[in-house]
C-alpha cells in the first residue's frame, strides 16, 4: 500500500522515530452481500502495543483489518486514530492518508523490481533522493541492508518477509497491521523470523495488529490477544487471562487441549469420569461441561485416586498423549506426560487431576 511519510496530522514528530498510535474500532457492524461477518466489535490497540487477532477460519479477522486499512469500508461504527475518526459515518479517509501500514500474508513483493525499489514503492512523497534514503534505511533496520539490489526471488522466505516488514515500516506509519505474516514460512523457520519481527517493531515503536489462528503464535507474539468467533470478539486480554480465565468452553479448548464432561451440580460440585469435581457458583441442578486440560492429568504407575488402563500411546517427541480407560466409564480420558515418563509396556496407571487445569462451564441447552 502506498502510504505518504508527510501528513497534516501526523502523529510522528521526527525523522527515524515513529510515535505510536492507539487504534480503536467502536461498535463494527460488516455484511458482505447479506452475510454479516462482522457484529458489533469494539476493540483497542494501544499505542505501541502488539494486539494479535485471533479466531478460527472466517471469524472476521482479515475483514476487521481491511477496514482499519481503509481497503474496506464498514457498514456501521467507527475506527479512531489517537481518538481522531478516520473512517465513520460522515468521514472515510483512503487508506494513504491514515498512517496505516499493512503486511500481506504473502508479502506481496514485485518480482521485477529489487529489494530498494520494492522498498521505496509506496515511499512516494518524498523526492527520489529522500525515498532512497529512507528506503536503505528501513532494509537495514531488518538486517538487508547488503542486499539491496537483490532482487525477491534471491531471498529465502524469512527474508522476503523481512522486505515485505520494511516496505511497510518506510512510511514509518503509525500503525502496522499484518494478515497471518508467517504462515508462509517453514516451520523451522518461524521461531527465528517471528522473534526478530516482534524486535523490529519494538524498536520501531509501533502500534501493531497481527492477525493468527494459532493460539500458541499469539501467546509467542501478542502483548494482548483478541478472540474472535463468528464476527464478535468472545475475549480480550494478556495470554495468561485467555488461557487460566477463559470465559467459556470455545476460548478454553483455543488455548489448551481438554478432556470434556458433562454433569449436573449436586451439593456444589458434579460427577465425573476422573471424580468429583468442586462446581462453586453453579446453582443446584445447573448443567454444566467440566474442561479438564491433558496436560492436568497427572499419570503414573503408584500414585493417584483414580485406575486407569492405557489403550493408546502416542509418541509426540517432548511429550507422548495417552488414551485411557477407566472402569465404569465409556468415555476415554486423554493425558499428556512428559516423553518417557511412564516406562515403556506400562498398562495400568493411576491418575491424579490437577484442579488449576480444571474449567467448569455453564450448558444450559445440555
Ligand atoms: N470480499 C468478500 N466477499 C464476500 N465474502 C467475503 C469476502 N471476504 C471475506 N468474506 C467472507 O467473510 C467471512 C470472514 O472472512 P475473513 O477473511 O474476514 O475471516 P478470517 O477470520 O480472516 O478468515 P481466514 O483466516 O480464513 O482468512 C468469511 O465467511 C469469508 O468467506
Amino acid at each position: 500500500m502506498s502510504l505518504p511519510r508527510k501528513n497534516r496530522d501526523d502523529p510522528r514528530t521526527s525523522v527515524g522515530v515513529s510515535f505510536a498510535a492507539r487504534l480503536a474500532f467502536e461498535h463494527i457492524d460488516h455484511a458482505y452481500d447479506d452475510k454479516a461477518v462482522l457484529d458489533d466489535v469494539s476493540l483497542v490497540a494501544e499505542a505501541g502495543e502488539v494486539l494479535c487477532l485471533l479466531g478460527p477460519s472466517g471469524s472476521g479477522k482479515s475483514t476487521l483489518l481491511r477496514i482499519a486499512a481503509g481497503i474496506e469500508p464498514q457498514q456501521a461504527g467507527r475506527v479512531l486514530l489517537n481518538d481522531r475518526e478516520i473512517a465513520g459515518p460522515s468521514v472515510f479517509l483512503p487508506p494513504e492518508k491514515r498512517s496505516i501500514g499493512l503486511v500481506f500474508q504473502d508479502f506481496a513483493l514485485f518480482p521485477h523490481l529489487t529489494l530498494l525499489d520494492n522498498t521505496r514503492f509506496g515511499l512516494t512523497e518524498l523526492s527520489r533522493k529522500d525515498g532512497i534514503a529512507e528506503a536503505k534505511n528501513a532494509l537495514s533496520r531488518v538486517g538487508l541492508g547488503d542486499k539491496m539490489d537483490a532482487y525477491p526471488h534471491e531471498l529465502s522466505g524469512g527474508q522476503q518477509q523481512r522486505v515485505a516488514l520494511a516496505r511497510a515500516l518506510a512510511p514509518r506509519p503509525a500503525v502496522l497491521l499484518m494478515d497471518e505474516p508467517f504462515s508462509g514460512l517453514d516451520s523451522r523457520l518461524k521461531d527465528a523470523v517471528r522473534a526478530e519481527t516482534l524486535a523490529i517493531l519494538r524498536q520501531s515503536r509501533t502500534t501493531a495488529i497481527i492477525v493468527t489462528h494459532d493460539a500458541e503464535e499469539a501467546m509467542r507474539i501478542a502483548d494482548r490477544i483478541a478472540l474472535l468467533k463468528d464476527g464478535r470478539v468472545v475475549q480480550v486480554g494478556t495470554a495468561q487471562q485467555l488461557y487460566h480465565q477463559p470465559v467459556d468452553l470455545f476460548t478454553a479448548r483455543f488455548f489448551s487441549e481438554v478432556n470434556i464432561f458433562r454433569g449436573t451440580v449436586e451439593d456444589g460440585a458434579v460427577e465425573t469420569t476422573l471424580g468429583r469435581i468442586a462446581a462453586p457458583g453453579f446453582a443446584p441442578g445447573a448443567r454444566v461441561k467440566v474442561a479438564i486440560r491433558l496436560v492436568g492429568i497427572g499419570v503414573s504407575s503408584e500414585h493417584g485416586e483414580i485406575e486407569a488402563r492405557v489403550v493408546r500411546r502416542r509418541f509426540l517427541g517432548v511429550t507422548e498423549v495417552l488414551e485411557l480407560a477407566i472402569s465404569g466409564a465409556e468415555q476415554t480420558v486423554r493425558a499428556t506426560i512428559r516423553e518417557g515418563h511412564l516406562e515403556a509396556g506400562v498398562k495400568n496407571v493411576r491418575l491424579s487431576v490437577r484442579l488449576s487445569d480444571v474449567l467448569v462451564f455453564a450448558s444450559p441447552s445440555d
